[in-house]
């Protein structure tokens, strides 16, 4: 049963999504007003109509929700780079892992739903606040967001971590710092956009000692389903490409 302050994920015609909390609000959109008391008590999955009579059904939002949701300030980690770092890493409900950048905290809040606990650094205040408020909204109490530069802050991190992940420019000068505060086992994923830093993550992952690694790009093409026929997107993005090693 829904209960006041659940955050809930409201869809409408047309796939219009909304995230809110259950409070003594009127959620205001284009559908018409919907009040957010009115959810109090209701099942997941029932409807709710706004003052137009429009239906909306109420779901439990999931990371995925938030990855579409949340207020961004830079570019996010897509989903299916996420999956991957979740896959080849192992990631698991035991797991400690540390994060950096946080940017809006997109990556570090899909960690946040399957690991114990995540500590994640930001270098820049603004992102940092964004940062919190959208792992707030999630309601992740194993998501800590720290102000800080990574490259300084590794040096006084005791750790261990089971899992870092990085997605920052100058990620290759933290591979030495992440390699002392990380488990024997444990692993790095490190996300690039570049090739060439791609290619100086793996030079600083062979110096710092890692015992195997690999850089993989994940390929992602959507279905497109017309009047003519059914074929893969024409629309075809690059992201980056994540160096994958482990101690
Ligand atoms: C591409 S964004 C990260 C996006 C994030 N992974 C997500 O999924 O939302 C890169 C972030 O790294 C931060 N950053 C860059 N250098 C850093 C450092 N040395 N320590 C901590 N954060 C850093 C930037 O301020 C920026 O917000």
């Amino acid at each position: 049963m829904i209960a006041a302050g659940d955050l809930v994920l409201l869809r409408a015609e047309g796939g219009r999504e909304y995230l809110a909390t259950v409070k003594d609000e009127r959620l205001h959109t284009d559908l018409g007003l919907v009040d957010l008391k009115g959810i109090e008590g209701l099942e997941w999955g029932s409807t709710i109509a706004s003052h137009l009579g429009k239906p909306f059904t109420v779901l439990r939002p999931r990371a995925t929700d938030f990855f579409k949701h949340v207020k961004r300030t830079g570019a996010p980690m897509m989903p299916k780079d996420i999956g991957a770092i979740i896959a080849y890493t192992g990631l698991c409900p035991m797991d400690t892992v540390l994060d950096a950048g946080t940017g809006s905290g997109v990556l570090a809040i899909y960690l946040g739903f399957i690991a114990k606990k995540v500590i994640s650094y930001e270098v820049n205040d603004h992102f940092v606040s964004v940062a919190r408020k959208n792992v707030a909204q999630a309601g992740l109490s194993n998501v800590e967001v720290r102000q800080g530069d990574i490259l300084e802050e590794v040096e006084k991190l005791e750790g261990p971590f089971d899992v870092v992940t990085l997605d920052m420019q100058d990620a290759p000068s933290a591979v030495e710092g992440i390699y002392r505060v990380l488990v024997p086992g444990g692993f790095l994923a490190s996300y690039s956009p570049f090739f060439e830093q791609a290619m100086e993550t793996r030079k600083a992952v062979e110096r710092a000692g890692f015992a195997n690694y690999s850089t993989i790009m994940v390929s992602e093409q959507e279905l497109e389903v017309g009047k003519r026929g059914t074929r893969p997107s024409t629309r075809v993005g690059h992201t980056g490409f994540i160096t994958i090693a482990r101690k």
